[in-house]
C-alpha cells in the first residue's frame, strides 16, 4: 500500500461553488418550448396583501433583484422559472393556511428545500408560489433510548446531524449536498445517498410524517413507533413524491447508533471484474460493518482533481473504489479489513490503494467521490443520467455509450453506489449541444427499460425526467399514480409539471 498523500482541500458545501459553474440559465419555458402553463390564476395585490396578512415581513419575499433569483434558479443553474412570491412559513397551520387559500384561489405552488435537487423538481417552472421551508429548521426532539428523532422539514441536514450526535446518534443517509439539502426535500425526494447499503432507504427510516394536504388539511402521520399495521402506511405516498401531494412539514427519523469505529479505504483496479470481486468478499467478509461502496472511474477521478484542484493518493487505475465501514469496535473491524485486503491484494484483485489514518484523511478520500458532481457542472453542459442496474452490469452501459459517441470530444464518467447497483452516468460537451443528445437519448433510457431498471435511481423525476417515466413504470402503474395524484390534488395546484409526462389525450 501506498502512504496516503496530504490531501489539500477540504470538503466545500454544495452550494459555496455555484458561482463557478457555467452561466447557462435561460428561462424554463424557453429551453421547453412545448411546456405550457396551466390554467392558474397569476399573483394579484389581493393575493399578496392576504399573504402579508397572515405571515410577517420576512416571511414574504417580493424582491426580484435582491430575494427571488436563488430561489428560482437549481443547483445545476439549467432551470429557472419566474416566479414573484416566495413564501417562508414558520409552522405547520401556517403552510396550511397558504395552502388552503392557494387552493381555493388556484394559485400554483412550488415546495421547496434546499434547493440542491439535479432533475429541476424544486424550482418553479412558470410563475408558481415557492413555498419554502427553510425557517422550519428545528429539532424538536431526540430521543437516545429509541433513536426516533423528530424534527421540522427544513432542518439541514448537516445541523440535524450535529445535534444527533450530541446523543450519540447518527443519521441513516449522508449526501454530498447535506451542507444546504434539508431533510423534508430529502423525504419528498426519497434521497439515497452514500449510507443506503447499510441502512436501507427512507422508506423504511422514516417512522412517520406530517403533511399538508392540497386543501389545507394537516394530515397527522407522525407515528414514532417502529411498529404499525392499523391499516394502509399512507406515509409512504409522501415519500418520494416530490411535493406533488403534499407539503412534508415534521419528520420522524429512525436514527442509529452513531458508530465509534469508522474505516475509510481507496483502491485502485484493473479492470471491472475485479471490482464485482472486490464487492463480492467486502459483502462476505464485513458484512454489516461495510456501509459504503462507491465505485469511482478513470474519468470522473480526473475530472474531481482537474476541475476542484484535489489531489487523488493513487493515479492511472481505470477504475477505484471506496470503502468504508462504520461499527462500535475499533480493533475487531480493523482486524475485519486487513483480512479482506490481504485476501484481495495477495491475489491482485486491488493493486494499490490506502486507508485513511484519521478523519481529515477519511474527509478528503471522501471528497474525491462526494464531488465529483460538483467539478462535473465546472465543466460545461452536463448530459445526467442516475440509473439502477443490475450489479454485474453496472458497467456495461458506460461502455456502451462510450463506443456509441465515438471519438467525440466529451467526457464520460460512470460512477456511483455501486453497492446499491445505483450508476451516476454524466457526459460533458462545452456547450448544450442537441445533436449529441440525440445519440444519448433515447439510447440510454431504452438500455435501462430492456435491462428493468430505473431511469432515475435516486435523484428523482423532476421536470426533467418526467417523459420517461415510462420506461420503468407500467401503463397501469401510471394510470394508478394519477388517480392517487388527482385524489389529493384535485386542482393540480402542487409542484405541477413535475414527475408526470404532459397527459395525452389518451391518457
Ligand atoms: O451528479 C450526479 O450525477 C450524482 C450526485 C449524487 O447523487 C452523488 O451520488 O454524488
Ligand atoms: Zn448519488
Amino acid at each position: 500500500m501506498s502512504a496516503i498523500n496530504k490531501l489539500s482541500v477540504g470538503i466545500r458545501k454544495f452550494h459555496t461553488t455555484a458561482s463557478r459553474l457555467r452561466k447557462y440559465v435561460e428561462l424554463t419555458a424557453v429551453r421547453y418550448p412545448l411546456l405550457k402553463r396551466g390554467n392558474f390564476s397569476f399573483l394579484s395585490d389581493r393575493h399578496l396583501g392576504f399573504f402579508q396578512s397572515i405571515l410577517s415581513a420576512h416571511q414574504v419575499l417580493t424582491d426580484e433583484l435582491n430575494d427571488l433569483s436563488g430561489y428560482n434558479v437549481d443547483w445545476m443553474r439549467s432551470v429557472r422559472g419566474s416566479s414573484r412570491l416566495v413564501l417562508r412559513p414558520k409552522t405547520t397551520e401556517e403552510v396550511a393556511a397558504i395552502l388552503q387559500y392557494c387552493n381555493v384561489q388556484n394559485i400554483a405552488i412550488c415546495p421547496q428545500g434546499g434547493n440542491t435537487g439535479l432533475v429541476g423538481g424544486s424550482v418553479p417552472v412558470f410563475d408558481e408560489v415557492v413555498l419554502s421551508l427553510e425557517l422550519m429548521d428545528e429539532v424538536i426532539s431526540v430521543d437516545e433510548l429509541s433513536g426516533v428523532t423528530i424534527v421540522q422539514a427544513g432542518c439541514v441536514l448537516e445541523k440535524l446531524e450535529t445535534v444527533l450526535h450530541l446523543s450519540n446518534l447518527a443519521l441513516p443517509l449522508d449526501l454530498g449536498a447535506k451542507g444546504s439539502c434539508q431533510i423534508g426535500g430529502n423525504v419528498a425526494t426519497n434521497a439515497g445517498g452514500i449510507r443506503l447499503l447499510r441502512y436501507g432507504n427512507l422508506h423504511g427510516s422514516v417512522l412517520g410524517l406530517t403533511a399538508v394536504l392540497a386543501n389545507g388539511q394537516i394530515m397527522d402521520c407522525l407515528n414514532t413507533n417502529k411498529k404499525d399495521n392499523t391499516g394502509y402506511d399512507l406515509k409512504q405516498l409522501f415519500i418520494g413524491s416530490e411535493g406533488t401531494l403534499g407539503v412534508v412539514t415534521q419528520v420522524a427519523l429512525q436514527c442509529q447508533p452513531k458508530p465509534s469505529s469508522v474505516q475509510v479505504g481507496f483502491f485502485g483496479l484493473n479492470s471491472f471484474e475485479n471490482v464485482l470481486e472486490t464487492l463480492r468478499l467486502s459483502k462476505r467478509n464485513l458484512g454489516e460493518i461495510l456501509s459504503s461502496c462507491e465505485l469511482i472511474d478513470q474519468s470522473s477521478l480526473e475530472c474531481v482533481t482537474k476541475q476542484l484542484e484535489l489531489r487523488s493518493p493513487i493515479n492511472n487505475f481505470p477504475f477505484y473504489m471506496l470503502l468504508e465501514t462504520a461499527g462500535s469496535n475499533a480493533g475487531h473491524d480493523a482486524e475485519k479489513l486487513n483480512s479482506l485486503l490481504e485476501i484481495l491484494i495477495n491475489n491482485g484483485t486491488i493493486v494499490d490503494g490506502t486507508l485513511a489514518v484519521d478523519s481529515a484523511q477519511a474527509k478528503n478520500l471522501w471528497g474525491l467521490r462526494e464531488r465529483i458532481s460538483e467539478a462535473l457542472a465546472c465543466e460545461g453542459y452536463v448530459y445526467k443520467y442516475d440509473v439502477s442496474v443490475p450489479i454485474r452490469q453496472f458497467y456495461q452501459l458506460v461502455d456502451d455509450i462510450r463506443i456509441r459517441l465515438g471519438n467525440l470530444p466529451i467526457r464520460c464518467c460512470g460512477y456511483g453506489h455501486l453497492g446499491d447497483g445505483n450508476l451516476h452516468l454524466n457526459i460533458t460537451s462545452h456547450e448544450y449541444n442537441p445533436i449529441l443528445l440525440n445519440r444519448i437519448e433515447p439510447f440510454v433510457y431504452d438500455w435501462v427499460g430492456q435491462e428493468r431498471g430505473s431511469v432515475s435511481a435516486e435523484h428523482g423525476l423532476g421536470l426533467k425526467k418526467r417523459d420517461y417515466m415510462e420506461y420503468s413504470k407500467s401503463p397501469t402503474a401510471i394510470h394508478w399514480m394519477r388517480r392517487v395524484k388527482k385524489l389529493f390534488d384535485p386542482n393540480n395546484i402542487l409542484n405541477p409539471y413535475k414527475i408526470f409526462p404532459e397527459q395525452s389525450s389518451t391518457d
